[in-house]
């Protein structure tokens, strides 16, 4: 294991030590929340762990859990009790950029319900200000996405369709996914309701004020930075 996936799989472990028997847990997606989704399965397995539920984030997170004995319900409007994922890039202030991974729709509608949201990943993750490292994903409809794409370049000028080979990208509810370059100086909140106001923007992956824990995993130990 490279040493990068050995700290992903490191702030895994933190977050579902977290987990207690009884709860409903949203599962999140990509490269890091996979191994909390292992862990999950290896804990009630192991029986350290009984009547766990999972919510989960995508369709291949849901085929995971399945795949490692941890049971899966759809999103209902009950409360979660805790949500455990991964994230492209972390703030000072615990707001996050996700969806590189392209799962933000079905993450944020999960996670806004999660009554604790812990956030795992490897120090790379941590940045200065939103946009540092990473474009901002946006999921947009695929009907008129030209269109779409044209107002979102009115308003972020820098950016592009995400689209991997020929045909672009498409999320596990059929939309495409816009790549938005942030600018240097922007207030978050105020970008996010404009970009929520664009016709044709489903959301966007920005997860501001969402998160009340991140573990971030270093090579000198694991950080826990918590929302002031
Ligand atoms: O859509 C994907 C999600 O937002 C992921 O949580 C995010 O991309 C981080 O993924 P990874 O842990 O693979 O870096």
């Amino acid at each position: 294991m490279g040493d990068l996936e050995t700290l992903k799989k490191e702030a895994a472990l933190r977050a579902v030590a977290l987990v207690e028997s009884g709860m409903r847990v949203g599962l999140g997606t990509g490269s890091t929340a996979k191994y909390a989704i292992e862990e999950l399965g290896r804990r009630l397995a192991a029986g350290e762990l009984r009547d766990i539920v999972g919510v989960a984030t995508s369709e291949a997170s849901e085929a995971l859990a399945r795949e490692v004995g941890v049971p899966v319900q759809p999103l209902d409007p009950r409360p979660l009790d805790l949500a455990i994922d991964g994230a492209d890039e972390i703030d000072p202030d615990l707001n996050l950029i996700k969806g590189l991974g392209g799962a933000l729709l079905r993450e944020k509608l999960t996670e806004v319900q999660a009554r604790r949201l812990v956030i795992i990943a490897d120090h790379t993750k941590l940045v200065t200000r939103l946009g540092e490292k990473a474009p901002l994903p946006v999921e947009i409809t695929r009907f008129g996405f030209l269109s779409t794409v044209e107002r979102l370049r009115a308003l972020v000028p820098g950016g592009r369709l995400r689209q991997p080979g020929a045909q672009p990208y498409v999320t596990d509810n059929g939309n495409y996914i816009y790549d938005a370059q942030l600018p240097a100086a922007f207030e978050p909140l105020e970008l996010e309701r404009q970009l929520k106001g664009t016709l044709g923007v489903v959301e966007t992956g920005f997860f501001l004020g969402m998160a009340d824990v991140a573990f971030v995993a270093t090579p000198e130990g694991v950080r826990e930075i918590r929302r002031g």
